[in-house]
């Protein structure tokens, strides 16, 4: 039996399978999806197995064999194993990137090499305390450990390893395994009590007692949890366990995140009219197996999650299995508790805020059938399920389903491809839809004019017709010309006292996008900027550093201008930390929580405060893009927003789609319940589109709008895009280089009878821009310059660009430069 491997090297020569003979002892084990430890360049590394098969294409007698099987349970799926094909087709990376991609990082195994020793004809060469050291220590020792214990021997030991006296032996070692914990039993055919305790001496008062509420409980006690509530020592349990009283073992034991809680079950609510028009869609596209997908496009407060759990339902009721993806920023309490309440032990949660053993545990839990629902972050479409009937996208224009390192993947496209590998449904549920899932849905939905199956659900109005927020747009110059110089305006000020007086809760948004907290001298406008990368230092006000966040660079933040030597160097903060400071001054004894990376850099600690607010302990929750989403509060009456303008001037072709989305979210937080809400927003531009079309919650405005200004500048949803960025230190090779790939582009593609303008009106177009140096031009002291293809019509262009780049990855053009690719990318920079 022939195993093809996919090996853990990142380099693109090797990026293929290679042919590995199967021992016989694995051979009934060994399958597709399969993780192993290979010999490869003397080394053994960690692989996938893509393809089993009986002859080799190589010559059989030199095929090296598979030295480890990792898993008895193969922690990829044969689908799986083609989707991070097509993965790494499409995004243009390897084919391990793909699959490392695919499992928790617990199950990203190292190398780890280890000293043996070797030939006995050879062993006298070593000094005899070392041999006998090894032997002591089980026949494998560390190499570290070795030379740290005898460096006086280096040279014999190097020697030895070349004679062969001492042997290397590789392991691929998990960077994390099960967690085992040791746990106290009742021996099996256990004496009554009155006997057991005869055989403890009277004065161990301790031993007696822990025996005592062993007995009571009749039932495996993990041993720290005895010793706790017995007061007995361990040595003491232990001491029991040697008379045979006890028994103690290593149990494997799962880290439940949420074994703490207690979920209080729900029961599905009756549906509303236009919740069951939706619903029975989503089943008649589940029963339907095609692997649909379809547009959920429900306002804020219209009962989308009701809609999900009960459609999942179903899925379940079919034997099939369910993924929910969230964006990471609302996996909050609230969230995980509506699934969890109606599914309870059903669901796993992956969460990046998990440890690595607890995400580990829920991922075995899918994979071990305990679990049928998968609710997470962008990585939690690849749980391992077998039969998935229901892949549901909340918030789906959220930019966080987009991978920003390698392999930078789109969660939402990687659910299209799965659910027609599986025929399952794909609910796409947003309240404003991203430009481009609103496009391709209407067109759909002209074909269903046709006759055809439309893929857009509209849900326009809010459970129970209540009334959508009252929006109020302020003019923030105005405010300035009146003579209020404070951040806050009047109508602002006003509407907070009067929720402070009635005892109602507020929501507070600092628009941080585009709001920097960086430092600028006053006296000669001089800011901090970072040696080795074009960009803006910025200030971490806890610990009064400077910092990058690109490469790391970190200084101490200076107290005098480094250029001029003014004291008049401002370090502008975080922004919250001003707001929550003025609201402090404004309103005396009012209760903040501010909610900011700074202060949720905690574990759990955006669950605490969020639990706080709902518990009514504070009068203003006030924070970033993390207070817009998904937050359900009932006595939250008030929204907020200080300054909606800073997303609006970004150099991103999303800027405005961006900012109609977050005022949109964060107006839906207020008045979902019986208290009817009031929404405020501050602005230096109230006639931008963006911001008129929000305050009248006008998503069809704004993307007739919008989508004018995209085809006008010839942006998606018009044409799809692929970036190319290159860097090198060296400016003028790079720029050569440069030019050298983009005429390559240009050439692929005239060959084709593709390169012709977008304006042109041909069905399938091409257009190379660039090379030009990139938005950031310098980042770890590289130089950066990037392409930009535009496209339209089907072409598939990460192929043209992946052979447009061969001859520079590959071949002898090399040169050192290195290449990123970003297919559909969020970002330009
Ligand atoms: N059929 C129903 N009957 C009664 N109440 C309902 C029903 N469906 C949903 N609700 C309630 O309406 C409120 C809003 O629903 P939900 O949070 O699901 O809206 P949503 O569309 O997900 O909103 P958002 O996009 O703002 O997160 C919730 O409190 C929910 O419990
Ligand atoms: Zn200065
Ligand atoms: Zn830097």
């Amino acid at each position: 039996m022939i195993a093809k491997v996919i090996v853990d090297v990142p380099s693109r020569q090797t990026d293929r399978p290679f042919d590995y003979e199967v021992p016989e002892s694995m051979s009934g084990w060994l399958e597709v999806g399969s993780r192993v430890g290979v010999p490869f360049g003397g080394r053994v590394l960690q692989g996938f197995v893509i393809g089993i098969a009986d002859s080799a294409s190589v010559d059989r007698t030199r095929l090296k064999m598979v030295a480890e099987l990792l898993d008895p349970v193969p922690p990829l799926l044969p689908d799986m194993i083609e989707l991070s094909q097509w993965m790494s087709e499409k995004y243009c990376c390897s084919w391990t990137q793909a699959l490392q991609a695919m499992i928790p990082a617990a199950l990203k195994g190292k190398e780890e090499r280890q000293i043996a020793l070797g030939d006995e004809d050879a062993a006298d060469q070593l000094p005899s305390e070392i041999a006998e050291w090894i032997r002591g220590a089980g026949g494998l020792v560390k190499l570290e450990a070795l030379i740290a214990r005898y460096p006086e021997h280096l040279r014999t030991v190097k020697h030895a390893l070349r004679s062969g006296a001492l042997a290397q032996q590789s392991s691929i070692k998990d960077r994390l395994s099960v967690k085992k914990v040791l746990t106290v039993f009742l021996p099996d055919a256990a004496p009554t009590l009155e006997q057991a305790l005869e055989q403890v001496p009277a004065r161990a008062a301790k031993q007696r007692d822990a025996l005592m509420m062993m007995y009571e409980r009749a039932e495996a006690t993990p041993l720290q949890e005895l010793a706790q509530q017995s007061g007995a020592s361990s040595a003491s349990i232990k001491a029991l366990a040697d008379k045979e009283l006890l028994v103690i073992r290593e149990v494997e034991r799962d880290r439940d995140p949420y074994k703490d809680r207690d979920f209080a079950r729900t029961r599905p609510l009756p549906l509303m009219d236009g919740q069951r028009e939706v619903f029975s869609r989503i089943i008649e596209a589940m029963a339907e197996e095609q692997g649909r997908t379809m547009l959920l496009h429900g306002v804020t407060g219209s009962g989308k999650t009701e809609v999900y759990l009960q459609s999942i339902q179903y899925c379940l009721d079919q034997e099939k299995q369910a993924i929910v993806l969230v964006p990471e920023i609302s996996l909050t309490p609230q969230m995980v508790e509506r699934f969890k309440g109606r599914f309870g032990d059903a669901v796993a949660v992956l969460h990046s805020r998990l440890s690595s053993g607890e995400r580990f545990d829920e991922w075995r839990k899918i994979r071990s059938k305990k679990a049928q629902v998968a609710i997470g972050a962008r990585s939690a479409i690849f749980a391992p399920f077998e039969r998935i009937g229901l892949i549901i996208i909340d918030e789906e224009h959220e930019s966080s389903y987009k991978q920003e390192e390698s392999p930078k993947y789109h969660a939402r496209d990687v659910a299209v491809r799965r659910a027609k590998q599986h025929g399952a449904a794909v609910v796409l549920g947003s309240a404003t839809p991203s430009l481009e899932s609103f496009a391709a849905a209407s067109r759909s939905a002209a074909q269903a004019a046709a006759g055809g199956p439309s893929a857009l659900l509209p849900m326009p109005e809010r459970v129970g017709g209540r009334p959508m927020p009252e929006v109020e747009v302020v003019d923030m110059r105005e405010e300035l010309r009146a003579g209020n110089r404070s951040m806050f305006s009047r109508k602002l000020h006003s509407a907070l006292l009067e929720r402070l007086e009635r005892g109602e809760q507020s929501v507070l948004l600092l628009n941080r996008r585009g709001y920097s907290t960086f430092v600028m001298c006053r006296s000669c406008g001089h800011t901090a900027t970072c040696p080795h990368c074009d960009i803006s230092l910025t200030f971490h006000q806890k610990s009064r550093v400077l910092r990058c966040h690109y490469c790391g660079h970190a200084e101490g933040a200076p107290a005098t201008c480094p250029s001029c030597e003014s004291e008049h160097i401002r370090y502008f903060g975080t922004g919250t930390q001003r707001v929550e400071e003025e609201l402090a001054k404004l309103y005396p004894g009012i209760r903040v929580i501010r909610m900011d990376v700074d202060t949720t850099s905690e574990k759990h600690a955006h669950e605490r405060l969020l639990k706080r607010f709902g518990d009514r302990e504070a009068d203003v929750l006030l924070g970033t893009q993390m207070v817009a989403k998904g937050l359900d509060f009932p006595y939250v009456t008030l929204v907020g927003v200080i300054a909606a303008d800073t997303s609006l001037h970004l150099p991103d072709f999303r800027a405005a789609e961006k900012t109609f989305q977050l005022l949109t979210q964060v107006a839906g937080r207020a008045g979902r319940h019986e208290l009817e809400g009031e929404v405020v927003i501050q602005t230096y531009t109230p006639e931008h589109y963006a911001i008129e079309t929000a305050r009248h919650h006008d998503y069809a405005a704004f993307v007739a709008e919008e989508l004018r200004h995209r085809s006008m500048m010839g942006y998606p949803p018009y044409c799809r895009l692929v970036l190319v960025t290159m860097s090198h230190e060296q400016l003028p090779l790079l720029a050569s280089v440069g030019e050298q790939f983009a005429g390559e582009l240009r050439e692929l593609a005239r060959h084709e009878g593709l390169l012709v303008p977008l304006t042109s009106g041909m069905p399938r177009a091409v257009e190379v821009l660039g090379p030009v140096a990139s938005p950031i031009a310098r980042m770890k002291d590289r130089y950066r310059f990037q392409c930009v293809i535009k496209y339209r019509g089907s072409i598939d262009a990460s192929a043209l660009v992946r052979r447009a780049l061969r001859p520079f990855t590959e071949g002898p053009q090399q040169k050192g430069i290195l290449f990123s690719v970003d297919v559909d990318p969020q970002v330009i920079l």
